[in-house]
């Protein structure tokens, strides 16, 4: 008997059974239907030994698609493309390459340990076999899979299709700094097993500063593309509420970045614990004064400090694994020391002002030129000037077709020379300011 028939077999004997049962439930009184009801259940698991299980392929409040079903989707897709007769096709990896599923009421077979299953539908076995076609499937899924950049309007994620080139061997930085991130990265993605035994979340945090154009956001870019993660892009600014906030971050999926970018401007973190104290000390002062609730900036996001770091530590174990918290700054220094923590933000990287190493990076990638003569000349320049990554490959970028190496480095030589002139005349201004305001003072 092939496995179709077996079932069809059975399926008559299961609905001669159902038939006999729905006389059974109009003839007979409750108590005495209670009671065979038991015996019912017991003889069809005598002549039906099988278990069913129903993957839904939509699941939860918002009808999402179920991460179990299309991993199994997945899994199935090398059997079924060779078994069924009827597929159903999905272009994925930005219309790259397509992937094969069975389609509704296909049959397919599968060994597992010697044990013969077969998927139609749905009916199955479970245990270490399930949780072998979960990870295969997540597995097949990953590497597939298009990734995802997501931003937030409101409580809400809306997504594009990420695909910035961005990756750590083009990114300006000294070898071994970089070298130590990736190793972090790459040590944090194969960790599961180590975070679990040591009772922690799987999530690490980085805070990335430095001036505007030193490649904050370019890193992040290149952490995803290197873990091959989804990023979520969350803009503090659009949630209005703590609550808000708990329900985007329990809709991130496993393996993402979540991203927080200029975290000094995104919100008045630090100043909302300050005002507060400030608040509290004119109450003491005068505490039949009225004064306004609220304050009217905070009308648009009431996102407190306390709901951010909930946000980043709270719930994180309750939601699964493998993810990222990255905030970006320009200034540090204003950031409130209970953020940057150490166990919140575990990783603090700094990117700053091009160096002689970073140079070469931007120079190999840029005018494809791992030496020059002009190069000690920019070397000492750099050493005396501070200019942005940002601003070297702008100088370096080719501004005819094909590119002029030569013209490139004497632009940016000349920059350099003037970044170093304003830089020095500022100085001057500066410390003659300050002598001024000094005179004043002792006057
Ligand atoms: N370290 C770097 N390596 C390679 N390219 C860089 C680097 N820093 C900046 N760039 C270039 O400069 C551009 C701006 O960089 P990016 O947006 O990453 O800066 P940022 O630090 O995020 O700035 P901001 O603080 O203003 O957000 C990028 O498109 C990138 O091409
Ligand atoms: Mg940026």
């Amino acid at each position: 008997m092939t496995p179709t028939d077996r079932f069809a077999h059975l399926g008559s004997i299961v609905g001669s059974f159902m038939f006999v049962w729905a006389i059974f439930q109009q003839f007979f009184p409750s108590r005495l239907r209670e009671y065979l009801e038991k015996y019912f259940q017991r003889v069809l698991t005598y002549v039906y030994p099988y278990i069913q299980i129903r993957f839904n392929e939509f699941t939860g409040e918002r009808l999402m698609r179920s991460e179990a079903y299309t991993a199994i989707e997945n899994y199935l897709s090398s059997s079924a493309s060779t078994q069924a007769k009827r597929l159903k096709a999905e272009v994925v990896k930005n219309n790259q390459s397509i992937v094969l599923s069975m389609d509704d009421h296909e049959e397919v077979a599968d060994d597992f340990k010697g044990i013969k299953l077969w998927w139609t539908s749905g009916e199955l076995i479970i245990g270490p076999y399930l949780n072998h076609v979960f990870k295969e499937g997540r597995a097949i899924n990953v590497k597939n899979r298009q990734r995802k950049l997501y931003t937030n309007s409101g409580s809400y994620w809306s997504h594009v299709v990420f695909e910035h080139p961005a990756n750590f061997q083009t990114l300006a930085m000294e070898p071994e700094k970089k070298k130590e991130i990736i190793d972090d990265l790459t040590t944090f993605s194969q960790a599961e097993e180590f975070y679990a035994s040591i009772g922690r979340a799987w999530k690490r945090g980085y805070l990335l500063y430095g001036p505007p154009g030193t490649g904050k956001s370019t890193m992040v870019a290149a952490m995803a593309n290197l873990l091959r993660y989804d990023i979520y892009d969350l803009e503090l600014t659009a949630v209005r509420s703590n609550t808000e906030l708990r329900r985007l971050l329990i809709e991130t999926s496993s393996k993402s970045i979540i991203v927080i970018e200029d975290i000094d401007c995104s919100l008045d973190l630090t100043g909302q614990r300050k005002k507060k104290e400030k608040r509290e000390e004119e109450e003491k002062k005068d505490p039949d004064e009225k004064r306004p609730k609220e304050d009217s900036d905070s009308k648009a996001s009431q996102v407190t400090l306390s709901g951010l770091l909930n946000f980043i530590d709270g719930l994180w174990s309750a939601c699964g694994g493998e993810r990222i918290i990255v905030f970006t700054t320009n200034y540090m220094e204003k950031l409130d020391p209970a953020l940057i923590r150490k166990g919140r933000m575990d990783k603090h990287i700094e990117l700053s002002f091009c160096n002689f190493e970073a140079f070469k990076v931007l120079a190999k990638n840029y005018l494809k030129l791992e030496s020059h003569h002009s190069f000690s000349t920019i070397s000492r320049l750099l050493e005396e000037t501070n200019i942005t990554p940002a601003d070297v490959a702008e100088h370096l970028m080719p501004k005819t077709l094909p590119g002029d190496a030569e013209t490139s480095l004497k632009t940016l030589i000349q920059a350099l020379e003037q970044a170093k002139e304003e830089q020095k005349l500022k100085a001057e201004e500066d410390s003659k300011e300050e002598k001024s305001s000094d005179k004043e003072a002792k006057e």
